[in-house]
């Protein structure tokens, strides 16, 4: 039985070396759920999807995935975990030598022993979802960027997994693209049941489509919240997020030594 809460965290931290990245974070994600995750550049989201699919370890804190603590699975149990998840990393790019029926069907092929007519059956199923069956014989030279982004969509869920989890999936697309990409994360989460974790910088476009939105910044959660609280909220950090605006809260600048000294300008006016 899948817990009705997919993923748990709890105290996590982690640092890169002597980098502290997150500090202290709890978080909890139920089943057919979309949940966006938002912050500065640099606050650490991508390393969260990375500790959540078990590619990192925390320092401390635990990531529970259907109730079990990733980071204490065998090397075995992780690789069977790592199959009810896909990750979406800057929108898997598709192997450009293979059709988009074979993109799809690929994993099916590594990963299952049915035979070649049920993986058809279930590749166009999968295409019909993302409204690309009839571009199966096309390669991936011959698609949109937006199209791309359908099919890599439909190849995520050839599995049927528990969680996907997309790091920036609307980065370069053109506003209906955007849109086309937002609905369908949603659709497929609620027809599949799954969970989907959206990592993006696109306020107005996640607000559209997520049940809940965390804001990581200086490695702690800053604020949480369903979309029409985010869209009310006066907490500075939230209102610069949502309105993009350039100052306030999220810094622009990479921490770093005084500029003075980084320059070494100590006295040169003297
Ligand atoms: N392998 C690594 N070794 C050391 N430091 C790293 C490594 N990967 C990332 N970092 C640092 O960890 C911090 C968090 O990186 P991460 O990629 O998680 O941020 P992010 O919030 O996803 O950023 P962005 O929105 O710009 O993609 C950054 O300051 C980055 O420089």
């Amino acid at each position: 039985m899948i817990p009705e809460t997919l993923i748990e965290i709890k105290g996590l931290n982690f640092s890169y070396g002597e980098r502290s990245i997150l500090k202290g974070i709890d978080m909890t994600m139920s089943r057919g759920k979309v949940i966006a995750i938002m912050g500065g550049s640099g606050s650490g989201k991508t390393t969260l999807l990375r500790l959540i699919g078990g590619a990192v370890r925390p320092s401390s804190g635990y990531v529970k995935v259907a109730g079990k603590v990733v980071h204490e699975l065998k090397r075995d149990e992780l690789f069977q975990m790592r199959r009810k998840m896909s990750m979406l990393f800057q929108f898997g790019a598709l192997f450009t030598d293979l059709s988009v029926f074979d993109n799809v069907a690929f994993q099916m092929r590594e990963h299952t022993n049915l035979p070649e007519s049920m993986i058809r059956d279930l590749v166009l199923m999968k295409l019909q979802a993302v409204g690309l069956r009839g571009a199966h014989d096309l390669m991936p030279a011959q698609l949109s960027g937006g199209m791309a982004r359908r099919v890599a969509l439909a190849r995520s869920i050839a599995l049927d997994p528990l969680l996907i989890m997309y790091d920036e999936p609307f980065t370069g697309l053109d506003p209906i693209s955007l849109t086309v990409i937002g609905n369908l994360i949603r659709r497929l989460t609620d027809a599949l049941g799954m969970t989907s974790i959206v990592v993006t910088h696109d306020v107005q476009e996640s607000l559209k489509i997520v049940d809940y939105v965390y804001f990581i910044s200086g490695g702690v959660i800053a604020a949480h919240g369903t979309p029409d609280e985010v869209r009310e909220s006066i907490a500075p950090f939230v209102h610069q997020f949502v309105h993009g605006e350039e100052d306030g809260p999220v810094s622009f600048h990479y921490s770093a030594e005084a500029y003075a000294s980084d320059l070494k300008l100590e006295g040169s006016f003297a």
